[in-house]
């Protein structure tokens, strides 16, 4: 631990020596962390046995970096929740972003083509995204991080920068996969409301179903999984994220061996939150017909392979106070949402919603609109 100044202090040194980084608080987390790469070299994840901080992109076959944590210095402090902003949903009311018609027209004309394919009984469930641009007045990605922070204590909240990416910024609701030792956890996430200052809220038909299918098609991959026993899930309930409440489902199992993370990960990624149902189909449509290439949104972020401690004491009589300690490797990763990319003083947002047999065009383009709120929320002064 550090004070917060000097953690600030040290990033901004990287920053000005144009060195890999990345600082970021895990949800519910007070401690916020950074990974300062102490070289220039470019690290990229082969198998993911790696150990450190990874930044993999939407496409499976692109190249995803790490910042190694033997090639880093790791520095944190601890954040005070106290003071922080609740997540509010009233900040957004005034907001004035310019909001093309053609960009509208043309989102609303690629849902269409979703629907229709869904229709046409092609796939079940597509998620289909664009990117918007936002001149941002004061483009500090510290700043704009620490805004991030007090905004969002549920969210991964992160920051990125190398050289080989440019800066990239998030708050996402998504948890791709924990693993413990020998328990992993995922989710099942789907579903889109505006919240408006309570939890217990109805969920539409088509919402609950998209939802429902979501759950069913995880379960089914981890079947598949070798190593993956005793899975079992949580009820689905509604989970706040910023101005937003999805439905999400809690997955959770034992994996045999760590050798398998790599096959678990992989049977996860993209997630039907980000993909669609069948994977394959939903990638190809989705290769097809986005305008804009997604490049790290919707790929996934976070801690791979890091060693941790677990102390605990013996209770053995004539050992007092003896303690045991044993170390084992934690992973856990998250889908790269409500995120953007700064570059050139722009900030692009880049923003998704699932498309099925039931939905609207013009409410699936509300949608992307209220998800960008997320990010634009914090480029304003
Ligand atoms: C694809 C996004 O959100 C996903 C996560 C939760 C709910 C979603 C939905 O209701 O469509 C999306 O699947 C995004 O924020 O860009």
């Amino acid at each position: 631990m550090m004070p917060e100044a000097d953690f600030y202090q040290k990033v901004k040194s990287q920053i000005s020596e144009n060195r890999a980084f990345v600082a970021y608080r895990k949800p519910g987390e007070k401690a916020v962390k950074a990974f300062l790469q102490s070289d220039d070299k470019v690290y990229k994840v082969k198998d993911l046995s790696e150990k450190g901080f990874i930044f993999a992109p939407f496409k499976t076959e692109a190249t995803s970096y790490i910042i190694p944590s033997e090639k880093s210095e790791v520095i944190q402090f601890e954040s005070s929740l106290e003071g922080m902003e609740k997540e509010s949903n009233n900040d957004f009311d005034n907001f004035d972003f310019e909001q093309l018609e053609e960009d509208q027209k043309r989102h609303e004309n690629l849902v269409q083509k979703g629907i229709d394919a869904i229709r046409a009984g092609d796939f079940k469930k597509v998620v289909l995204a664009r990117s918007e641009r936002v001149q941002v007045l004061d483009p500090d990605a510290v700043r704009i991080f620490r805004k991030l922070l007090h905004k969002y204590p549920q969210a991964m909240v992160y920051v990125w920068f190398h050289p080989e990416t440019g800066y990239w910024l998030g708050a996402t609701p998504e948890t791709l996969m924990k693993l413990d030792r020998n328990r992993f956890e995922t989710m099942a996430l789907a579903g889109t409301q505006v919240y408006k200052g309570t939890d217990d809220v109805e969920w539409g038909v088509k919402e609950i179903e998209e939802q429902g299918f979501v759950t069913d098609y995880i379960l089914d991959m981890l079947e598949g999984v070798q190593g993956v026993e005793q899975v079992k899930t949580s009820g689905a309930y509604s989970a706040r994220a910023g101005n937003l409440l999805h439905i999400c489902t809690d997955i959770s199992g034992r994996l045999k061996s760590q050798e398998n993370l790599k096959d678990l990960v992989n049977a996860l990624h993209p997630t039907p939150a980000v993909c669609g149902l069948p994977k394959e189909k939903a990638l190809q449509f989705i290769h097809e017909n986005e305008i804009q290439p997604r490049e790290f949104y919707s790929g996934y972020l976070g801690e791979l392979n890091l060693k941790t401690e677990h102390k605990r004491s013996s209770n053995r009589r004539n050992q007092e106070n003896q303690q045991f300690v044993s170390i084992s490797r934690q992973t856990e990763l998250f889908v790269n949402l409500r995120c953007m990319k700064l570059k050139d003083g722009n900030a692009r947002i880049f923003v998704g919603g699932g498309i099925t047999k039931d939905s609207n065009a013009a409410d699936e383009w509300m949608e992307t609109v209220n998800k960008s709120q997320t990010m634009k929320a914090v480029l304003v002064k």
